[in-house]
């Protein structure tokens, strides 16, 4: 008896598969299935050909890979971008970008700059996205109408910020965002506290208590740089990382942002509480904040994703770029071409980007039953040629504008590079706007 032909909304025919998991994988003359938002089918071309397919896409010369996962940033500091460039974290901080959040940061420059984020990310292949920023909720709700995934981090300090006067109301605000979107199919609610400067331990033990009540995740900028580490062992006698260890933080659920700075003893605490690493390099470059040593963490079983950072320190939102520079950095920092070779930043940037937040069991690589977050790549420009190996060309010479298409849970939100959903005309209207009420232009 002949099986029947197994039902799809969508099957896709690319010229390359990269599923990420098997890791070193690359299919020829395979296809995948989509239904009901999910990846129902992957398999020889001959075999999917026999799919009962309600669409079928030839995607001839392009690369069909996970999509994306932007692991750390700060998505409305879009509007801050080239506000205040070459300099260093703190001073960059303190007089430049605080004093600016201060007089400009509500909840329609949330709206506003999330929304650019949002539509830059998924120009440039990314299909989940972190956020840490102020009015989480606002995010949220932008998120939930663009289509895009993403975890939202609940911005925690001990001072007042913009849209909460005190941590203890920051903290009310994140567990009832977490109990109305716990059941939401794209967005996870997650716990921010800001560094370790800036949270002492009465906040950071509140914190840890609801994270472990609610199996939520933390999300903390972490060792960014030399003096954060020298600063807090003259003040407190102890490192940041130790201090995080000895409250209880660390763990499978901890995302420790940055991490330019790692002794023996720190490199002990992540591996055996299995701590995620977020990686953001051109950030740290741009900032002179230091280097995270990836192959070493690596080696040492760490699970490092990759993070652009906000647009305000970077000063894009290119992860195919910022996976280039992580692989070329890593080779300099640990004196060896070998280090973080095409195929390992790939996963880099997808399935351990996918672990770091919690979302492994759904997104992060192409396999039957994740969600359907897929990019594809157009590899069939002159740079792009010959393609002995399509992950080495997509790392080392290809750029986002050869993001072709992109689905996020099924749902195309790029289509031949145009968004979907959104109004790109507009949504750079409404930035110019911004940029000339923020630079004095015009009355605010
Ligand atoms: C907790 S909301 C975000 C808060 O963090 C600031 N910020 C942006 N980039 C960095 C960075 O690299 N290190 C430390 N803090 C950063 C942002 O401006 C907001 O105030
Ligand atoms: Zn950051």
């Amino acid at each position: 008896m002949p099986k029947p032909a197994i039902a799809l909304d969508l099957l896709l025919l690319p010229t390359w598969l990269v599923p990420v998991e098997p890791a070193g994988v690359v299919l020829k003359e395979h296809g995948l299935g989509i239904r009901d938002g999910r990846i129902v089918f992957i398999g020889p071309r001959v075999e999917a050909l026999k799919c009962n397919a309600t669409e079928t896409r030839e995607l001839p010369d392009m690369l069909l890979a996970p999509g994306l996962i932007n692991a750390h940033g700060h998505a409305a500091m879009t509007l801050f971008r080239g506000l205040a460039d070459d300099l260093p974290l703190m001073t960059w901080l303190e007089n430049h970008i605080w004093p600016a959040e201060a007089k400009w940061v509500d909840e329609d420059f949330v709206r506003d700059g999330t929304d650019l984020a949002i539509a830059e990310q998924i120009k440039g292949g990314i299909t989940c996205f972190s956020d840490m920023y102020f009015f989480p909720k606002v995010a949220s709700e932008r998120v939930h109408n663009s289509g895009i995934r993403a975890q939202i981090a609940i911005p925690i300090l001990d001072f007042p910020i913009p849209g909460a006067g005190s941590a203890d109301e920051a903290i009310r605000q994140g567990v009832e965002l977490f109990g109305d979107l716990k059941h939401h199919e794209r967005i996870r609610i997650t716990f921010g506290p800001h560094a370790p400067y800036t949270v002492g331990d009465e906040n950071l033990e509140k914190i840890r208590v609801i994270a472990e009540e609610l199996d939520a995740s933390i999300h903390m900028h972490v060792h960014e740089t030399a003096f954060e580490v020298q600063q807090a062992v003259e003040q407190r006698g102890e490192r940041p990382l130790a201090r995080l260890g000895r409250l209880g933080l660390l763990g499978p659920r901890f995302q420790a942002v940055h991490m330019t700075q790692i002794s023996d003893d720190d490199l002990a605490l992540l591996v055996e509480s299995n701590t995620s690493v977020i990686h953001c390099p051109e950030s740290n470059l741009k900032l002179a904040s230091g280097f995270c040593p990836v192959e070493r963490l690596w080696q040492a079983g760490v699970n490092v994703a990759i993070g652009t950072d906000g647009a305000a320190s970077n000063n894009d939102l290119d992860l195919l770029s910022e996976t280039r520079t992580a692989a070329l950095l890593a080779k300099a920092v640990a004196g060896s071409a070998t280090a973080l070779d095409a195929h390992r930043a790939l996963r880099m940037a997808t399935l351990n980007g996918a672990r770091a937040l919690g979302i492994e069991a759904q997104v992060g690589s192409l396999e039957i039953g994740k969600a359907a977050d897929i990019v594809a790549f157009d590899l069939s420009g002159l740079a792009q040629q010959p393609v002995y190996d399509p992950v080495s060309q997509l790392i080392y010479a290809t750029g986002r504008d050869c993001v072709k298409h992109l689905w996020v849970a099924g749902k195309q939100l790029l289509d031949d590079r145009r968004l979907t959903r959104m109004d790109e005309q507009q949504l750079g209207a409404t930035a110019r706007t911004w940029g000339q009420r923020i630079s004095g232009h015009t009355e605010s």
